[in-house]
């Protein structure tokens, strides 16, 4: 027997039975009236209900039939219900359809065709749920690797996915450890280079008379110790993406030889004098101020034009409506699992107002940080402001209206119950303490998909 459940709702008790018998392939519950049925729709949660529109006191009507439907249909709006009756009015099928049901069956019942529309419905069920399920993903994971539920973020995700297809050069402005670098990626593996090599260069992390040999490679005697023919990144890169994060930092004297390379995608190797042609989809990025340099004379303009044929602006986290308590909440799920912590639930709500009152300078990968070592430290089940080395701070942060306030806390809890519930609705409803169609309406309020 399957995990699927059906109910029948039906008053004739022969009929009840001959169809409880001709459906043990599931987990069958039945109902005689509408006060039953809407207890076992509440208490076994079906997929498919089977609806005789007779019930009492209108046996002989459609008035309790449909009253049932709508209130099952209320209380859990995903169901399927088939709707049985022997009352012979043309217009039944259409109002059942018209109020929500799924399909209408004229008594007597040809067996057979009953369980094939049960069947589909079940299907059809299971296709929605796992439709759902996959748009609730994308609530607090909207690209692979990026976990995000403000609003901010997911502009930028679908900036993204919109770029990704495209050999258009993006710049991603933003302040370290906002994500750059995953964003990056997510181009490269959303785009037809996915399957080619995706290289990333950090021009400040490599000292200046290492950046061009490194960028662009070097032939064999090119200088002492040049003992072989070596490739550079961008050479590496061929066929894929190349990520040059900090571009901000690249000596002026580099600059013109970067330039031709994105200009006509050709490279010249140091000490080399054939210069050839690379295949290479470029990203770059920086958390400098590109018309500052400009300003100042640190860097070419006409460089800056070329990178800039799509800019992405990430926001610092502090600037992010709600990513704060899923990101934190994700990163305890990660490292609790890889230091074996099971015990490790959660946030107390200090911790979590210590997490949400910090501006983070050091954006996602300081709160990483701080929650890895947060996850070694606690002692017990939940994370305080201690653990994390943070104190509710008085840092000036713009005064929220009380609307905004209640809507942030709103989308956070929601967030988290989602995350701790699996993205289960029914579950993180229960959390929250509301029904669970409250908890459709606010999911629909904030514009989260489901
Ligand atoms: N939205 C996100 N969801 C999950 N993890 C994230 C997210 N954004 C960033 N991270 C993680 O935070 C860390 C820093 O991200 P990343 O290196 O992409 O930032 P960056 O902006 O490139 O930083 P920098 O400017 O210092 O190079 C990484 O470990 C990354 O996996």
């Amino acid at each position: 027997m399957t995990d699927q459940t059906l109910l029948i709702v039906e008053d004739d008790p022969g009929l009840q039975s001959q169809l409880r018998w001709s459906f043990d392939q599931y987990k069958v519950w039945t109902a005689d009236d509408r006060e039953s049925a809407l207890a076992a729709v509440k208490r076994h949660q079906p997929e498919v209900v089977t609806l005789d529109l007779g019930l009492p006191p209108d046996p002989g009507g459609v008035s309790e039939g449909f009253a049932t439907l709508n209130d099952i249909l209320s209380m859990a709006p995903q169901t399927k219900v088939i709707v049985i009756t022997g009352n012979d009015d043309q217009f039944n099928p259409v109002k059942c359809i018209g109020f929500g049901a799924y399909d209408f069956f004229q008594k007597p019942i040809d067996p057979t065709l009953l369980a094939f529309v049960v069947s589909r419905a079940f299907r059809l069920h299971a296709l929605e749920e796992e439709n759902r399920r996959l748009q609730r993903m994308h609530i607090t994971n909207p690209l692979e690797g990026i976990v995000a539920a403000s609003p901010e973020m997911h502009e930028v995700c679908r900036t993204v996915e919109r770029l990704a297809p495209t050999d258009i050069t993006v710049l991603l402005l933003g302040e370290s450890g906002t994500g750059k670098e995953v964003l990056a990626r997510a181009l490269h593996a959303l785009g037809p280079r996915a399957k080619k090599p995706f290289i990333a260069v950090n021009a400040a992390a490599i000292p200046e008379n290492l950046l061009e040999s490194e960028l662009f490679g070097f032939e064999r005697g090119a200088y002492t110790g040049a003992t072989q023919q070596t490739k550079g990144k961008f050479e590496l890169a061929d066929g894929g993406t190349f990520f040059l994060d900090e571009i901000g930092d690249i000596p002026l004297s580099l600059q013109p030889k970067l330039l031709r390379v994105l200009q006509e995608r050709v490279v010249e190797r140091v000490g080399g004098r054939q210069p050839f042609k690379v295949d290479v989809r470029v990203v770059c990025a920086t958390h400098q101020n590109l018309a500052k340099l400009i300003e100042t004379g640190r860097f070419r303009e006409d460089l800056y034009f070329r990178i800039n044929e799509m800019i992405i602006n990430i926001p610092p986290v502090r600037e992010r409506t709600g990513d704060v308590a899923v990101l934190a909440r994700a990163f305890l799920e990660k490292f609790a699992k890889q230091m074996r912590r099971a015990q490790l639930l959660g946030f107390t709500d200090e911790g979590l107002a210590a997490l949400e009152a910090y501006h983070w300078p050091g954006n996602v990968r300081e709160l990483e940080h701080k929650i890895k070592r947060a996850v070694v430290m606690a002692q017990g089940p939940l994370i305080d402001a201690k653990d994390l080395e943070l104190l509710p701070t008085s840092a000036k942060r713009r005064l929220l209206t009380l609307r905004e306030a209640r809507e942030m806390a709103e989308r956070q809890a929601i967030g988290m119950a989602l995350s701790e519930a699996g993205e289960n609705v029914t579950k993180a409803a229960e959390l929250l303490e509301v029904a669970r169609p409250t908890l459709y309406a606010l999911l629909t309020k904030f514009n989260l998909k489901v």
